[in-house]
């Protein structure tokens, strides 16, 4: 679909940058003067202790929480000088995979993927149902998949149909919020691989909040850590093991951690 000249996407710069983003409930603040990057064509990886707000920025990237300060730069442009026509253009090139999948319990796999497709793009049934199943085969659902209902996935399917969604409209950027969490070991193992080669042959950038060590390791480029209402530093993982601070060390020198590098290095 041709998008207009002025949304081009750069190719020499952060598809999304993130200044000084500030977010609160009530009293509470929960992010407060938040700097981050992603580059186009990295998994970058985010992590930080429980309730640190990682879903948090990531709703309000997406623009489901409200910002009480800060600059949110989306494929070069300032989010909030766009107008309603370039706001659409850029929310169709952003998928998203929804902690648990949050498909839509009434609907079936493929009237879930033709959801965004629905609200985004005025196309005939027909060709509707031929995309939906070509993101099916995509991310490596089996045909019959497309007719199920959500109660009748298991939870890796859950998580492919999801992903399927969060694909439908050919997006440049993907969000996904612990797509691994409740998968077996073999099943997040594959879904990382499916992650790699859906970045390889799409050409995506993925932004993926986890506290899965072992998607960090495998699928993530470089990551970045939340603590104390901030990015408190981002890096590869060699990086991050020397970083000095006492929850990183805990986290990327642990037990669990060490027991990842011994098998990788
Ligand atoms: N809509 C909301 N209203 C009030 N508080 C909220 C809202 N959304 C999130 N919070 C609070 O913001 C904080 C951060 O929540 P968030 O879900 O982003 O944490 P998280 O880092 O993703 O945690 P986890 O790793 O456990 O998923 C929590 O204290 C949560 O209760």
């Amino acid at each position: 679909m041709q998008q207009p000249s002025s949304l081009t996407i750069p190719t020499d710069q952060a598809l999304l940058s993130a200044r000084g983003i500030t977010v609160g409930f009530g009293s509470k603040l929960i992010l407060d003067g938040l700097d981050l990057d992603v580059f186009r064509g990295e998994v970058l990886g985010v992590v930080g202790a429980s309730g640190t707000g990682k879903s948090v920025l990531l709703r309000t990237i997406l623009g489901l929480n409200k910002r009480q300060a800060g600059q949110l730069i989306l494929f070069g442009h300032d989010k909030d000088q766009l107008g309603a026509k370039e706001q659409i253009s850029i929310e169709k090139r952003m998928g998203v995979l929804f902690q648990h999948g949050a498909l839509f319990s009434s609907l079936t796999v493929l009237q879930n993927i033709q959801v965004p497709m629905r609200e985004y793009l005025s196309l005939p049934q027909r060709l509707m149902d031929e995309l939906a199943i070509s993101k099916i085969e995509m991310v490596g659902l089996k045909p019959d998949a497309a007719h199920k209902y959500p109660s009748e996935l298991s939870g890796g399917m859950i998580k492919r149909a999801a992903l399927a969604r969060a694909l439908a409209l050919d997006p440049a950027l993907v969000f996904l919020d612990e797509p691994t969490s409740g998968l077996d070991p073999i099943g997040a193992a594959d879904f990382d691989d499916l992650i790699l080669t859906l970045r390889k042959s799409l050409g995506l950038t993925v932004f993926m909040v986890t506290h899965d060590l072992d998607s960090l390791y495998n699928a993530c480029d470089r990551v970045a850590v939340l603590s104390d209402k901030k990015v408190l530093t981002s890096g590869t993982m060699t990086q991050l093991q020397t970083f000095d601070h006492p929850w990183v060390k805990r986290y990327f020198c642990g037990t669990r951690a060490v027991r990842q590098w011994d098998g990788s290095e």
